[in-house]
């Protein structure tokens, strides 16, 4: 139904702000800096911004970002659906430019939860307001934490799916973080070492789950007729795709590993044209281990239930036939409340080819896949150059 909008938007401009521990910076700090980054490197000014797609959490994010910027955009969109919120932020300025409502959308995400302390692991008032808090946080649920570790039981359960598995995500996460300056943790590290670490909500220890880091991004995304006029290479979005099926908990649905992934990808595929075969670039969110060895399998690179097996013998790390994450993702670049965002600009990156060390060798064709809440909904993007 979206085939004819492939390559009918590219993102022209990129950048992160400063991330890791960014002391004294708000989170509209970071998202203005990174803006101003990125239209630099596009080169357009803020005058030049008439669309406004920013999520944090607050549902005014769009319209804070634009007042603290001192411009009045024709088109805002705050929507905010977790993780994945800035990957589909992407096709919600790709829907309002071909609609002729905006021409340069503006799409940032910021957060200082290290800084300034908001990452709680579970049992927040908010989580209380939500219709399952009542039944699960008072009996300690730790949220989102609690609800993969679920998830990785029942995977272990039922597929034999091992730590030692899980910890081979973790692992080639670090070796890709050793590649990239600008990553948080860069230490060596080992399966042993994962799987002898504190154990946070079983079977997930402390190296199965992401890092807690401030960081803001943002993206310059306009019609591919603007593009060809800029500086940059354009960077197109050739496919993307998104859908919803619960909230939050994947304990309301009848099959907690049922997703609805491998919609958007046979969507975004099918709108770029091309097969899981032609992708050289592949960005997977990895708030947790578990959450990458079932996105891979969801988006169809393995089947259901062999992802354990597929990311053995260092297949995702660098020198492995099977890259992914080359900041070294979630796990050990960064990860801010959200890391949709980040996921998108390492993309871009790599098909602008300048991530120096860490750069794959052919890169034309990336995706990127964001779920929201616990797979509660996600996103699948494909861009080409
Ligand atoms: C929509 C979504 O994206 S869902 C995901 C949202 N994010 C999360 O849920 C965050 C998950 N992670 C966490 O909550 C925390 O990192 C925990 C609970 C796993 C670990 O917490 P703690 O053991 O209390 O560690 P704490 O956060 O205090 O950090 C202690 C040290 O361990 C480090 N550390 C924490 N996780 C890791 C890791 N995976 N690898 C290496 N070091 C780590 C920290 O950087 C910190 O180092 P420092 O003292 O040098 O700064």
């Amino acid at each position: 139904m979206t085939k004819h909008l492939s390559k009918s938007v590219a993102i022209v401009g990129a950048a992160e702000s400063d991330l890791g521990k960014v002391p004294g910076m708000t989170s509209l700090d970071l998202q203005a800096q990174a803006a101003a980054r990125a239209l630099r490197d596009a080169g357009l000014t803020l005058q030049d911004v008439d669309g406004v797609f920013a999520h944090v959490d607050d549902k005014f994010a769009g319209l804070h970002l634009a007042e603290y910027l001192g411009i009045r955009p024709r088109y805002v969109d705050s929507t905010s659906v977790g993780g994945m919120s800035s990957v589909m932020h992407v096709r919600h300025a790709m829907a309002a430019i071909e609609a002729g409502m905006c021409e340069v959308a503006l799409v940032a995400y910021g957060s200082t939860q290290l800084s300034d302390g908001t990452r709680k692991v579970g049992g927040t008032p908010e989580d209380m307001r939500m219709p399952r808090g009542q039944f699960i946080t008072p009996y300690g649920q730790l949220s989102p934490i609690g609800y993969y570790a679920m998830v990785a039981q029942l995977h272990m359960q039922r597929y034999g799916t091992t730590h030692k598995d899980l910890a081979e995500v973790a692992v080639a996460a670090r070796k890709w973080a050793q590649l990239n300056p600008k990553a948080y943790r860069r230490e060596e590290t080992s399966i042993e070492e994962v799987m002898a670490s504190k154990m946070i909500a079983d079977p997930l220890r402390q190296r199965d789950c992401c890092l807690v880091t401030d960081a803001g991004g943002a993206v310059i995304v306009t019609s591919a007729a603007r593009a060809r006029t800029l500086k940059r290479p354009p960077v197109y979005v050739m496919g993307i795709a998104e859908s919803f099926s619960h909230h939050y908990t994947p304990f309301n649905t009848a099959d907690w590993l049922d997703t609805n992934v491998a919609q958007t990808a046979d969507a975004a595929l099918e709108m770029a044209g091309v097969t899981r075969a032609d992708i050289d670039v592949v960005q997977i969110y990895d708030h947790f281990t578990i959450g990458v060895i079932q996105s891979l399998e969801e988006l169809g690179f393995c089947k259901r239930g062999e992802g354990g097996a597929f990311v053995a013998d260092g297949r995702l790390a660098p020198g492995g036939d099977f890259p992914i994450n080359t900041s070294g993702g979630g796990l050990s670049y960064n990860h801010p409340g959200q890391f949709g965002m980040l996921l998108l600009l390492e993309a871009v990156h790599q098909l602008r080819k300048e991530c120096g060390e860490r750069q794959l060798p052919k890169a034309e064709l990336a995706l990127v896949h964001a779920p929201g809440l616990v797979f509660s909904c996600n996103t699948t993007l494909i861009l080409g150059v």
